[in-house]
């Protein structure tokens, strides 16, 4: 059990700080300036608030903060204690103290193999031994040498699960395309029964691998689609005892795996120090390998890895996810921004907003402080996107007009993995022209003037110029990748895992527990047998009596 007042991380309210002070008053001389005239008054903004890191650029100085701000946001760090917790975490303390575990998805890429020490037992060997055990059956997979129940190479693979053990794997895998193999990979999630039906339509049982990924091995959902691909695959022809050649097993939980019947050789270990939204470097990460090869995974732990030496290690001035983290309060927490818009412009991308509206809002939704009590201060951010540009031509409008502060992350990679004619430069051009649109706006005089060359006479002109013009004053954050490979792409998701971290920290929340997805959890399963039969139900409120029983009615 956790022992509330824990200090194994620091335990400060950063409303208190002396920074927070300065920064409260600094807030209102910012406020009154512009973004545009920010960049009039110093021509060294791109400079002084850009960071590289291997082939990742981070410009972060289309945003409404000057040195100062920046100084006392590195300020807010330091008083929060953000070394000590950084520290705490690499080492594998119980930094997870609702839960009382320590937080090591660091361990599962880390590819330099120092020790990483829980209960005094080095976890490297055994996280080594998975991954061998991931290499030498992806490989099996992948060549064809392992055979289906009627001696046929598998050709597809279907990952059951859900949350953590969906949308990293589907995130990863679709950011990778440029990089797979022929099998076919396919990936169930919901409970509703038309995602398995669809997926497994045209499918072959003998050619068919399943993968039930679930860290508990107890997901409603994710147990659900499992019994149902177990069935059809029986009803396909596939015998009890073929089970083991089409079914493997991601879990921490061995006794769940063999009451499932997967042979537990098929079964690929973690540890419940790894959390279900941080998981896709473990064996959940299995799809991955089987999609882009072993060599392939390997290097995408590898590029998250050199992220964690560079979090652990930079100066917090140098460090990116730290800038990240700290332009985020910033906004979340002086100008009340209330959401953060991820819009990679890549089209492989298409899942990176998805992906981290559970890796952040899982994490950082949370309304108690480290010591138990209800805080009084805003915590995480909603999490929303799309690819560019099809975002531009649905919900920009809101973003550049609307009454909202809408903080964007634009990310891009300066190559293509499909060169094709102008594309990858139109798609850019978009790019650069957005942040700067959002930046500079358009004033009336600018309006007016290309109003009157258009021919508008005056009285036109007065009518329709305000609807045309653009506040600006937006701002953002701009992430250049030279290239999306499996090395990039792993530093990427890593330096976003340490901004939602650091933010946790600042915040005095713990960002590695999810108890508000229970409630509805346990409701669900008392729910669950007042469908069986045709009874009319009264043992709810009205609303949720009389939508069950329509249901009922209808069904
Ligand atoms: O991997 P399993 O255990 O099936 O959990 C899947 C998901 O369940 C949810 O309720 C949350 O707890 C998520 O953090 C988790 O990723």
């Amino acid at each position: 059990m956790f022992k509330i007042n824990s200090i194994m991380l620091p335990n400060t309210d950063f409303t208190t700080t002396q920074s927070y002070k300065y920064l409260a008053d600094h807030y209102i001389d910012i406020v009154s300036k512009s973004l545009k005239e920010l960049f009039e008054i110093d021509n060294q903004r791109f400079n002084k608030f850009s960071l590289q890191f291997e082939d990742i650029l981070l410009d972060y100085s289309k945003n409404r903060i000057d040195e100062q701000t920046v100084a006392l946001l590195m300020q807010l760090a330091r008083e929060c204690s953000l070394n000590k917790a950084i520290d705490a975490m690499f080492s594998g303390e119980i930094i997870n103290v609702t839960e009382g575990r320590p937080v090591l998805h660091v361990a599962l890429r880390n590819r330099s193999n120092t020790p990483v020490y829980v209960d005094g037992k080095d976890v490297m060997p055994d996280v080594n031994r998975v991954l061998d055990h991931m290499k030498e059956f992806s490989e099996a997979i992948i060549s064809g040498t392992w055979k289906g129940f009627t001696g046929k190479s598998i050709t597809d693979v279907v990952n059951i699960g859900i949350g953590g053990s969906d949308l990293g794997p589907v995130m990863v895998t679709e950011a990778l395309k440029a990089y797979k193999n022929h099998l076919n990979m396919h990936f169930v999630s919901n409970v509703d029964g038309t995602h398995i039906v669809e997926t497994l339509k045209g499918l072959n049982p003998e050619t068919t691998l399943f993968l039930i990924a679930s860290k508990t091995f107890t997901t409603q959902e994710t147990m659900g689609n499992a019994h149902s691909a177990r069935d059809w695959f029986i009803a396909g022809g596939g015998k009890d005892a073929d089970v083991a050649k089409h079914f493997a097993a991601l879990s921490t939980n061995s006794e769940g795996v063999a009451k499932f019947g997967i042979d537990t050789k098929n079964m690929f270990e973690f540890w419940d120090w790894v959390g279900g939204r941080y998981s896709l470097w473990s064996a959940i990460g299995l799809s991955i390998a089987l999609s882009i090869g072993f060599e392939n995974f390997a290097e995408l732990l590898g590029g998250a890895h050199a992220m964690d030496n560079h979090f652990k290690n930079a100066e917090l001035e140098q460090n990116l996810p730290v800038a990240l983290a700290l332009v985020g309060i910033w906004y979340n927490n002086f100008f009340e921004a209330e959401t953060n818009a991820i819009l990679p412009y890549d089209q492989y991308m298409h899942r990176f907003a998805a992906y981290f509206q559970q890796g952040d809002m899982e994490s950082n939704g949370k309304h108690v402080d480290r010591n138990g009590k209800p805080i009084d201060y805003q915590t995480g951010p909603i999490i929303w996107g799309e690819p560019g540009t099809n975002g531009q031509h649905a919900f920009y409008q809101l973003i550049h007009q609307g009454t909202k502060l809408i903080p964007c992350d634009f990310i891009a990679p300066a190559q293509s993995h499909n060169p094709l004619g102008e594309h990858h430069n139109m798609l850019l051009s978009n790019f650069f022209a957005q942040t700067e649109a959002l930046m500079n706006g358009k004033t009336r005089e600018v309006v007016v003037d290309e109003l009157k060359k258009a021919g508008k006479t005056d009285e036109e002109i007065e009518k329709i110029a305000p609807f045309k013009e653009f506040e600006g004053n937006r701002p953002t954050n701009s992430i250049l990748l030279k290239k999306i490979t499996p090395h990039s792409l792993g530093s990427l998701i890593a330096m976003y895992e340490h901004k939602i971290f650091v933010q946790g920290i600042i915040w005095n929340i713990y960002s590695f527990d999810q108890w508000g997805v229970e409630l509805g959890k346990q409701l669900a399963g008392k729910i669950l047998p007042e469908l069986k039969d045709n009874n009319e139900v009264n043992t709810h409120d009205s609303s949720t009596n009389g939508l069950i029983n329509q249901y009922k009615a209808w069904r």
